[in-house]
């Protein structure tokens, strides 16, 4: 039976720390959240994101952007944001309303305010595996903590990440191909066959398709450590992306919830506090 990757209890270590910290600090970090209120999981998450920020003494500015809302109209809504000293960091909640370039939205953001490290600049600097520190998408970087906590070093590692967005699947590839695994990435147009052979070899997989029950056992090699991003609701329960049968077969998992996602608004409120030192720093 796969032993768990506990991303609730490591998160609220994080948290808990991070409370510390922020109470010593001389500024008090605030966090923009620009989201699409129409969207009822973008509603859940940053309510999420505003009492786990508050709880740790992070200020949050939620701003709904309106239903007919255009690329430019929230290009100018971060303009303001990027212009304005008391606004630490800004965070573009996913998905925005239909039509709206989410990724030109992304670039907007300027990188010192960049929490979510989804535009080019940092995303460049992941990339091209930069030393200095900056900004990292949360999920992915939450997952590197989680993995890091129970000491499980992707070094020498073969590494499957299924899925290829911005928000996960390609910083997760970055993140591990950067803590020297060897990484394939699949998406949409990977065949099942070449999948499941890819899957076979792999040490490490780490899943974000929002498809309930994508990875099956069968998939999965004896011992392997599974990360599942999946974020899904069936029958009004939160699952993820990989079936429940993995478990007899995996070494390590994440479970779903209490997993991956406790660690994205842990890591999103550490990103927010790096963010502000450094703006103090230049
Ligand atoms: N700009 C961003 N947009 C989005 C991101 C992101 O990281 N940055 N991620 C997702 C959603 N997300 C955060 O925004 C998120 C999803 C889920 C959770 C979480 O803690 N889930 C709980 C279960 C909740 C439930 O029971 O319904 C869990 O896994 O235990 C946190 C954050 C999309 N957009």
């Amino acid at each position: 039976m796969a032993k768990i990757l506990d991303g609730k209890a490591v998160a609220k270590k994080m948290r808990e720390q991070l409370t510390v910290l922020v109470e010593r600090a001389e500024v008090k970090p605030t966090l923009a959240v620009v989201f699409d209120p129409n969207d009822d999981g973008s509603r859940l998450y940053v309510g999420m994101k505003q009492r786990a920020a508050a709880k740790v003494g992070i200020q949050t500015r939620d701003i709904a952007v309106a239903p007919d809302a255009t690329t430019a109209s929230i290009e100018r809504i971060v303009a303001e944001l990027n212009a304005d000293e008391s606004v630490n960091g800004i965070l573009i909640q996913a998905p925005l309303p239909a039509g709206v370039d989410d990724a030109a939205v992304f670039a907007m953001v300027a990188p010192e305010k960049d929490i979510d490290g989804l535009g080019v600049t940092n995303q460049g600097r992941l990339f091209a595996n930069e030393t200095s520190t900056y900004p990292v998408a949360a999920t992915p970087k939450g997952v590197m903590t989680l993995l890091n906590h129970y000491g499980i070093d992707p070094r020498g590692k073969k590494a499957v990440v299924v899925g290829r967005s911005q928000l996960f699947g390609r910083p997760m590839a970055a993140l591990l191909l950067n803590a020297d695994a060897t990484v394939t990435i699949a998406h949409r147009y990977t065949d099942e066959q070449t999948l499941t052979a890819l899957l076979q070899e792999a040490d490490i997989v780490a899943v974000g398709v929002g498809i309930p029950g994508f990875i099956k056992k069968e998939q999965i090699k004896e011992g392997a450590v599974v990360l599942d991003v999946g974020m899904n609701l069936v029958d009004g329960k939160a699952c993820g992306d990989v079936e429940a049968a993995v478990a007899d077969r995996a070494g390590w998992l994440t479970p779903v919830p209490g997993g991956v996602g406790p660690m994205t608004i842990a890591t999103l409120l550490e990103s927010t506090f790096e963010a502000t030192l450094a703006q103090g720093q230049e």
